[in-house]
């Protein structure tokens, strides 16, 4: 792909389902209150789906989610004066309390959250949505919910999949959605340095879209990036599918800017230095627990003037994971690299079955299980040499490992598809069947335990509940060190879907720590990852985050209870 192609790209997919209207009800282009995505994505499986899932014991019972109209809203617990205390600081127009609104900032969208809203379910949606314009109403918003006892939800784009949303700890106080869409500029450009400042509210497209004229680009592109921002990315330390060229989003922030009850936070003034620990640590990944990122200063590259991805098919998962190894060892890392493993290999061939990144246009073309083995998709960007010379040595080593080329078509079926999963997902739990992902990662000597072990807890528990389950995975983020598991499990629903998963996930979170990796990679603590976090920094780093906690935000107002139990 060239630069031109590129650029083209970029654009189309910042024009597509991703409004920004700065307010906070539905647009066209708004996902759906029950989904992902807007309506006019939405499209059924094939009938073929249904029948490979049948054959796989998985019963198709069509489900469709309640009415608007017939979701359970709890009532509004906002006194007049407090609502007042919030329009004089953003204006009336932004402080928002119709059902549909609340309905839309209600929880995340993990397979569980959407399972809830489906039925009906917005217990958890806050009192009212509040829509700041800038960093000092930021502040004083926090001033004023500090002084009424408020409890605040910082709100990016709404993705959380970790229960990051819908604080536990509220303690029947009143609860608001601080919504950072109005925090939508792109700031200074530092060409020099090579680094801007993006304010927090903006979305992934909107910022690829307003840089690609400077001939720039973030380069962060997770799966939520239609509809995740800047400060959701800084605020759980997310991973792009690009991380191997571009690195984590953590690597690529410079500077930030917090607001805190306790007031206002600028960290960050030279590439590095050695006054004290990096504070700026404390912020990303703070999950909105210690204060609202409002704006942050990264690092940035130029548009790259080629782009090109390829597909492998490598003998077997184990092989697979050790080239991998030999590419990170050589500092090698593809700027995308997805090892998948034998059972997603073959869904992928078989149709859409909720793998991260299939595409169902031409299985045969995706390459992998149909004759054996499994897919391996590398991706390079950058300098026309530069790509083709990094391309050459990765395919050097990978054939002399017994990997063979599948063609470009492979690589570029994984490049339509990147971004559908979360629409299959809907599609499935249409059709009554559960879906969801959870990540690990952990250093390569311990990656073939960690696969076993979590493969096994997930098979055995909804095995065992007699949900036919498929359990698959891939490696999706390489390190010199080790790598990221990224496990989809599609099953039946049973009786109680949300109680069998946390049954399920409790059983992988446990075989997470048995073999030594972390509990998340990507995609934050939350509140469901949170009882292993203890296992994973110890008594006393979990003291050290609730110290944090007192001082930036002694009252207690935002986020109680999630990352910080
Ligand atoms: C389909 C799907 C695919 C995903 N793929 C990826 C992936 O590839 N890589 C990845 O890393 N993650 C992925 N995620 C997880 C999620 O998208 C990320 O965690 C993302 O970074 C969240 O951004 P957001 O703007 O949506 O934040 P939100 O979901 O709105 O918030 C996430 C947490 O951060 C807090 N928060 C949000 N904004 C701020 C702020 N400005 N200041 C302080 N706290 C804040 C919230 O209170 C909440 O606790 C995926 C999720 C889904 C649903």
């Amino acid at each position: 792909m060239t630069s031109a192609e590129i650029r083209s790209d970029v654009a189309r997919e910042a024009a597509g389902p991703h409004g920004h209207d700065g307010a906070a009800g539905a647009t066209s282009a708004e996902p759906v209150w029950w989904g992902w995505g807007p309506a006019f994505a939405h499209q059924p499986l094939p009938a073929s789906v249904a029948d490979v899932l049948t054959q796989l014991g998985i019963p198709v019972r069509p489900s469709r989610p309640v009415a608007l109209a017939d979701v359970r809203l709890p009532p509004v617990r906002l006194s007049a004066t407090a609502r007042h205390a919030l329009v004089a600081i953003v204006g009336e127009g932004h402080v928002r309390l119709e059902a549909e609104v609340r309905v839309r900032h209600c929880r995340g969208r993990s397979t569980t959250d959407l399972l809830l809203l489906r039925s009906g379910d917005a217990s958890a949606a806050p009192d009212a949505v509040v829509l700041p314009a800038d960093h000092d109403e930021v502040l004083e918003l926090l001033r004023v919910a500090t002084r009424e006892r408020i409890v605040v939800v910082p709100y990016g784009g709404g993705t959380s999949v970790v229960g990051g949303l819908a604080p536990p700890a509220a303690q029947g106080r009143p609860v608001i959605a601080l919504d950072l869409r109005r925090l939508d500029r792109l700031g200074r450009i530092d060409r020099e340095s090579g680094t801007v400042e993006l304010d927090a509210g903006l979305r992934g497209p909107r910022v690829e879209e307003l840089l690609a004229p400077h001939g720039l680009t973030l380069g962060h592109v997770p799966q939520s990036w239609e509809y995740a921002t800047i400060g959701g990315f800084a605020a759980t330390r997310s991973s792009g599918q690009a991380s191997g060229g571009y690195g984590r989003f953590d690597e690529l922030v410079v500077g930030l800017r917090v607001a805190t009850p306790a007031g206002g936070w600028e960290l960050g003034r030279a590439p590095a230095s050695a006054a004290g620990p990096d504070l700026r640590a404390l912020v990303l990944g703070s999950e909105g627990a210690f204060g609202v990122i409002t704006r942050v200063t990264v690092r940035v590259h130029p548009l790259p003037a080629h782009r090109v991805h390829e597909g492998w098919r490598v003998p077997d998962f184990a092989t697979g994971t050790r080239l991998l190894r030999d590419l990170a060892a050589r500092d090698l890392r593809p700027t995308v690299c997805r090892l998948a493993d034998e059972t997603e290999t073959l869904a992928n061939l078989a149709g859409p079955t909720a793998t991260d990144d299939n595409d169902t246009s031409d299985a045969a073309a995706s390459g992998g299980g149909g004759a054996g083995g499994c897919r391996l998709i590398t991706g390079f960007e950058g300098s026309g040499a530069a790509v083709a010379e990094r391309a050459a040595r990765v395919a050097e080593i990978l054939r002399a490992g017994g990997a063979t080329a599948l063609g470009p078509d492979a690589g570029l079926d994984w490049e339509r598809g990147r971004f559908r999963a979360p629409y299959l997902r809907d599609a499935l739990l249409d059709l009554g069947v559960f879906a969801e992902t959870l990540e690990t990662a952990g250093f390569w000597s311990s990656l073939p335990a960690l696969y076993t072990g979590v493969r096994r807890a997930l098979t055995d528990t909804l095995g065992s509940a007699g949900l036919a389950p498929v359990v698959m995975c891939h490696v999706s983020h390489l390190y010199a060190t080790g790598a990221s598991l990224y496990f989809t499990v599609v099953s039946a629903q049973g009786d109680d879907p949300v109680a069998t998963w946390r049954t399920a996930k409790a059983a992988a979170g446990e075989a997470i720590v048995a073999a030594g990796g972390t509990i998340t990679h990507h995609h934050a603590v939350g509140t469901e990852h949170q009882p292993w976090l203890g296992a994973e920094i110890g008594g006393l780093g979990l003291d050290v985050l609730r110290s944090v906690k007192r001082t930036l935000d002694p009252a207690g107002i935002l986020n109680p209870g999630v990352l910080v139990p």
